[in-house]
C-alpha cells in the first residue's frame, strides 16, 4: 500500500521536481500537485509536465494533500508553512528536504502547532537547480535522513520513511542537532572551502581569469563543480547551521594550521601520514558504493 496518496510539493526546483519525478516513477497513482512562488518555474513545470495540478498559491496547493513536501531554501520554509497553515487539512503530514534541521523542525514548530512534522534531508543533489535540472533517479540508493522531534507520532514518521524508501533511497533517523553537525562536516564545509578556494583563485592579481579557466584541470575543477551550487540555498544553509559550521571550521583551521607548519619545517612525515589516512577514506567511500557523489561534468540523467 502507498504511504500517501495525494501529495503536493511546494518549491518545484532540482530536488522538488526530482521528488516529483521518482513518484511519477514509482508511485505513478499519486496524485501530484505542486507550487513555487516564481511564476517562471510554475510555467516551465507546466511544460515540463511532471505534476497532474499547479497551483497558483501554496494554501491552494495543499488543500486535499496528505502529504506536504517543503522543498524551498530552509530560509522559506517557515514562512512558506504560515502561508498554507490555515489551509493544511487536519490529518496531512509535513515534511522538507532541508540541507540543515535544527532551524528548520523550530520554524516548522512556530508556523504549524499541533501538526505531524516530519523533518527529512536526503542526501543527494547536483551544483544545479531548477526544474529542469531534477531526474527520477536521484535518490536511489542515497540515504535520506529523518528527523523527528522526540514526541513525533510514530506513524507519520513510518509512512514518511516509507515514502522515501519507495523512492529508492536508504532511510537512517537521528537527532535533528546530531545531523547539523554531521552534515557540517560532510557537506556545509567542503561547499564553504570550495566556494574560497575558487574566489581565492579569481581574486589573485597575479593570475588571469584565462589563466584560471585555462589551466583548472583535476583539483581546481573539482571544486568549480561544488562552487557552482545555489547561492540562495547556501547563504540560507550556512546561516542556519551557524553554531556547528562554526565549530568545525575552528577545528578544520586548527588543522590547516599544523600542515602549514610541516611544510614550513619540511616536516614530510606528518605530511605522508595524514595523506595516507584520507586515501583509506576514499577508498572506504568507494566500497560503500557512495562513489557517484564524486565530480561529473557530464551527468547522463
Ligand atoms: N541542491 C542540493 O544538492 C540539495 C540536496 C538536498 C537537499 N537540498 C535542499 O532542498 C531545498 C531545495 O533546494 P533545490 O536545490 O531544489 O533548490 P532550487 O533553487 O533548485 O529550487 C528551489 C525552488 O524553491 C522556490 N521557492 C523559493 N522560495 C519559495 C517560496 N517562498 N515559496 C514557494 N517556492 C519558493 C524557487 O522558486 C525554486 O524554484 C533546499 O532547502 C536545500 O537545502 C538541496
Ligand atoms: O553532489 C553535490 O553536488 C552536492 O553538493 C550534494 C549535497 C552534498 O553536499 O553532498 C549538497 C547538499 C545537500 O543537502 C545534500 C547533498
Amino acid at each position: 500500500m502507498l504511504p500517501f496518496a495525494r501529495v503536493t510539493i511546494i518549491g518545484l526546483g532540482l530536488i522538488g521536481s526530482s521528488v516529483a519525478r521518482a513518484i511519477r516513477r514509482s508511485m505513478p497513482t499519486v496524485r501530484l500537485t505542486g507550487y513555487d512562488a516564481s511564476p517562471a518555474v510554475r510555467k516551465r513545470v507546466a511544460e515540463l509536465d511532471f505534476l497532474d495540478d499547479i497551483a497558483d498559491t501554496a494554501g491552494a496547493a495543499v488543500t486535499d494533500a496528505d502529504l506536504v513536501l517543503l522543498c524551498v531554501p530552509v530560509g522559506a520554509i517557515g514562512e512558506v508553512a504560515a502561508s498554507f497553515a490555515a489551509d493544511l487539512p487536519a490529518d496531512a503530514i509535513v515534511s522538507d528536504v532541508g540541507s540543515s534541521k535544527a532551524g528548520v523542525a523550530a520554524a516548522l514548530a512556530v508556523a504549524l502547532p499541533g501538526v505531524a512534522v516530519v523533518p527529512a534531508h536526503p542526501v543527494a543533489g547536483t551544483e544545479k537547480s531548477g526544474p529542469d535540472a531534477g531526474f527520477a533517479s536521484l535518490f536511489d540508493g542515497r540515504w535520506c535522513i529523518l528527523t523527528p522531534a522526540g514526541d513525533a507520532d510514530p506513524t507519520a514518521v513510518m509512512r514518511v520513511s516509507a515514502f522515501w524508501e519507495g523512492l529508492g533511497a536508504r532511510v537512517d533517523i537521528m537527532d535533528a542537532a546530531h545531523h547539523d553537525l554531521v552534515l557540517a562536516v560532510t557537506s556545509h564545509l567542503p561547499h564553504l572551502i570550495a566556494y574560497t578556494i575558487v574566489g581565492t583563485a579569481s581574486d589573485l592579481e597575479t593570475v588571469t581569469r584565462s589563466e584560471v579557466i585555462k589551466y583548472s584541470a583535476g583539483g581546481f575543477r573539482d571544486f568549480t563543480r561544488i562552487a557552482a551550487s545555489d547561492p540562495t540555498m547556501w547563504r540560507d544553509v550556512f546561516l542556519a547551521n551557524k553554531e556547528a559550521v562554526l565549530e568545525m571550521l575552528q577545528r578544520f583551521t586548527e588543522d590547516l594550521t599544523a600542515l602549514q607548519r610541516a611544510i614550513r619545517w619540511g616536516d614530510g612525515d606528518t605530511l605522508f601520514e595524514l595523506f595516507t589516512r584520507t586515501r583509506a577514506v576514499r577508498r572506504s567511500i568507494i566500497e560503500e558504493g557512495q562513489d557517484d557523489a564524486a565530480p561529473d561534468f557530464g551527468r547522463q540523467h
